[in-house]
């Protein structure tokens, strides 16, 4: 059993809170309210700029080469892959750059990404992949759970389209690459005495995810 496995297993009342969230079921129907979605699309330019120091931060963590590798494709796909896809949308919605660079930014954005590069700061790296598993392998869950859903209503082509893109070929092998190198730094730093902490770490980064949708919906 993977790393990620066991701890989905230790966490799992959050983690469906998260994943099965009433934003992802509302967005996976259509019935989710477009200023929901705004906000949400907003306030994740700003998680995602906090997300690639995390991955920057896994840099300097690594404690190989090889690891080193791994963070810098990981940072380079949230910076040139995810992050443009993401600024396409919001511009779809009417969401510039500009306004992008001034957004102020949500407690519930702060809260979960400073807890992300905190955790990474004073831990080691599987520490920090563990606070950010919720987010990488969360997401690809979500979207292949969703994969038949068939949006309605007037955001129909924007949320199918978010579906897609966590769905696709190019997400879903990030999500699991990023399970198998997590298993792999698992193999030098892991203990059973561990677990328990490395568990508390991937219970608060779900609920922290689960807080942010909240956060769209309460917009
Ligand atoms: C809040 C959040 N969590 C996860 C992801 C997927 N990387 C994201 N874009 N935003």
């Amino acid at each position: 059993m993977s790393l990620f496995e066991r701890l989905k297993a230790d966490n799992l009342d959050d983690w469906q809170a998260y994943t099965r969230h009433s934003f992802v079921k509302q967005l996976a129907t259509g019935e989710l309210p477009e200023h929901a979605f705004r906000t949400y699309l907003q306030q994740d330019y700003l998680f995602l700029i906090h997300f690639s120091r995390a991955y920057a931060l896994a840099v300097y963590k690594s404690p190989r080469l090889s690891d080193m590798r791994n963070a810098l494709e990981g940072l380079k796909a949230i910076m040139d892959v995810e992050m443009d896809l993401h600024v396409e949308l919001c511009a779809g919605w009417g969401i510039s750059r500009d306004e992008l660079e001034t957004l102020p930014e949500a407690s519930e954005t702060m809260a979960y990404t400073r807890f992300v590069l905190e955790t990474g700061l004073r831990g080691d790296l599987l520490d920090l992949q563990v606070a950010l598993a919720p987010c990488i392998l969360g997401y690809g869950e979500i979207a292949r759970e969703n994969a038949l859903a068939k949006p309605a209503g007037p955001a129909a082509d924007a949320y199918r389209r978010w579906l897609d893109e966590y769905g696709g070929n190019d997400y879903q092998s990030v999500a699991q690459d990023f399970s198998s190198w997590t298993d792999q730094t698992a193999e030098i730093y892991m203990t059973e005495a561990r677990f328990a902490a490395l568990s508390e770490i991937f219970n608060q980064a779900s609920r922290l995810e689960a807080d942010f949708w909240q956060m769209g919906l309460k917009a």
